[in-house]
């Protein structure tokens, strides 16, 4: 979450919905809270899901909220980019300013941010790691840190922490020894599943759903808002197996965002990037893009093709009048990068106003990059959960936001797995846009096409980047080990998916095009084939059933 000193205006965004109809005082915060959010902050008037969350959370045990819900656990799902983050925040940091007497530095750690293995790591171990005070257990991206496999340990911390819900002692535990106030555990995500469904039920005791219907937030005193709130959810509601109802399995994303999917054979993959990336920092110099791969061998060789190959390919042009082929400075983010290396990059790529950043999926949650018009999935993201998440980089607290996934025609089963989720999109004119890029001073058109491989502009930079790759051994290396790893990754798809993302179908010699290699290098076809060969042998020696493997992706 970013601070921004710009004040972000209600009426700039009025058709957006981002925000609600009433101010931060107005819920109940405390007034330095309200002051600094304004000032410190530039927020003016809350989001939505803000103005609903935050009285709900202040609640605590309040008596007119608890006659309707039980007044002590809480489950949060919103669009990604609408401000969850200070939703959750505010009531916090409003209870620890209105402690009495004030919070001091003596007294610890007020706010521990931990993943959940070091969290229960120190739970375990750490003798002065005291938590009798603890009021708040906050699981952000709870589906994420379920789908990581962490259940197990968030159990124990719950179990450890006596906020487990179906232990005979949980109740009594449950209320934090020095305050007296009843334990409250949040549960936050854009996106909800089975596994999260489990959490809360072992954790939430008939949770709120906030983030329902946004619409109805109008400006009221907090008490009127609270006791509203309260009596329209438990209309709508009820009771926490309705709240996670199936139903609720599709997913919230902006409804600014408009999401297309460009199908695309592999062997022009890779021009179909380039040209789509051309055209886009053509038609608005000043925009900021995110192009999703799926291993960091393929982040790291498209950002130094992007980076190193110049246009026009010609030899004999002039060296000074060559120029980057996308017209925008390129970084690049992936878990194999230094701690150092990926801070810097987070914080420029922020600041820029002109960029494109190549990305694992370790941008794909809750980075807040302002500005990102467009986003990318050059590489398919799998659940379609994650779809949700990468594409919510952009389009973020109302503004425009456009999205762009790649499939091949033998991938495009993959709309109906969106469908299912409420997700759906149009194609986007690959034909016309390869249409208008001139080629040797001629525009072209390519209507009695029978394939897209045949296009001349396709032709054209194809050979053009082939070429390139074969003069440049470093670049060529970055390709193979590239191809290497997307093949990997691409056979690592799990569930529904594998039926979707078939291995098998894959054309090895197309692939191998799509990384600009001329042809499919028969060492990198011997290893990819001995490694596959090699773990079907351990799995078989081990006698472990045949199960997804993908090691460390992003
Ligand atoms: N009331 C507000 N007024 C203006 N800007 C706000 C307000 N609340 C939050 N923001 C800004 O909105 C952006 C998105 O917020 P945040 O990252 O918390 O969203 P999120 O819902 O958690 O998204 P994600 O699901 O992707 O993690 C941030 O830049 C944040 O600073």
């Amino acid at each position: 979450m970013a601070a921004n000193r710009e004040p972000k205006k209600k009426n700039d965004r009025a058709e957006s919905q981002v925000f609600a109809s009433c101010s931060f005082s107005s819920l109940g915060l405390h007034p330095t809270l309200c002051n600094q959010l304004r000032e410190r902050m530039g927020f003016e008037v809350p989001t939505l899901v803000q103005a609903q969350a935050i009285p709900v959370i202040l609640s605590g045990r309040h008596a007119t909220f608890a006659c309707s819900v039980c007044g002590n656990c809480r489950l949060v799902k919103a669009a990604t980019g609408t401000g969850k983050t200070v939703a959750y925040l505010a009531p916090v940091i409003h209870h620890l300013q209105s402690k009495d007497p004030r919070v001091q530095r003596s007294d610890g750690i007020s706010i521990l941010v931990a993943t959940p293995g070091r969290l229960l790591d120190h739970l375990k171990n750490t003798s002065s790691f005291i938590h009798t005070n603890m009021r708040w257990i906050i699981f952000d991206e709870a589906d994420r840190i379920l789908e990581l496999g962490f259940g197990k340990e968030i159990e124990e911390i719950l179990d450890i922490l006596g906020s487990r819900q179906d232990k005979s002692l949980s109740n009594e535990k449950a209320i934090s020894s020095a305050s007296e106030l009843p334990r409250q555990n949040l549960l936050l995500s854009a996106t909800l599943n089975d596994k999260v469904n489990h959490l809360a039920q072992i954790s939430l005791e008939n949770p709120v759903m906030i983030g329902l219907d946004d619409k109805k937030i109008q400006p009221k005193p907090s008490q009127e808002i609270i006791s509203s709130l309260a009596a329209e959810m438990d209309n709508t509601l009820g009771h926490s197996e309705k709240i996670l109802s199936p139903s609720n399995a599709e997913y919230n994303l902006p409804a600014q965002l408009v999401q297309r999917y460009v199908k695309v054979s592999c062997g022009s993959r890779l021009v179909a990037l380039l040209s789509i990336l051309n055209n886009l920092f053509k038609g608005d110099a000043t925009q900021k893009v995110v192009v999703f791969f799926s291993t960091c061998d393929a982040v790291d060789y498209h950002y130094s093709l992007l980076s190193e190959f110049r246009w026009p390919p010609n030899s004999q042009s002039n060296v000074d009048l060559k120029q980057a082929f996308v017209g925008c400075k390129t970084f690049r983010l992936h878990g194999n990068m230094q701690h150092e290396d990926r801070r810097t990059t987070f914080h420029t790529f922020k600041t820029e106003k002109s960029a494109v950043l190549l990305s694992t999926d370790v941008a794909a949650r809750g980075l807040d990059f302002p500005k990102v018009r467009c986003i990318i999935q050059y590489d398919s993201p799998g659940e379609a959960s994650e779809y949700v998440h990468r594409v919510g980089r952009t389009a973020r607290l109302g503004e425009k936001g456009d999205s762009l996934l790649f499939l091949q025609p033998v991938e495009i089963d993959y709309l109906r797995n969106l469908e299912k989720h409420g997700v759906l999109l149009t194609e986007y004119p690959l034909v016309k846009l390869l249409d208008s890029f001139p080629l040797y001073g001629q525009k072209h058109n390519a209507k009695k096409l029978f394939s897209l491989e045949m296009h001349p502009w396709v032709l054209h930079l194809q050979k053009a980047l082939e070429s390139y790759i074969l003069r440049e051994s470093t670049m060529k290396k970055l390709a193979q080990n590239a191809f290497c790893s997307w093949v990997r990754a691409y056979s690592a798809h799990r569930g529904d998916l594998k039926s979707i993302f078939m291995v098998k179908k894959l054309h090895l010699g197309h692939v191998a095009r799509s990384f600009a290699l001329k042809e499919q290098p028969s060492l990198v076809g011997r290893s990819f084939q001995n490694q596959a060969k090699k773990r079907k042998r351990d799995l078989k020696q081990k006698g472990v059933s045949k199960k997804r493997r993908i090691g460390s992706k992003s």
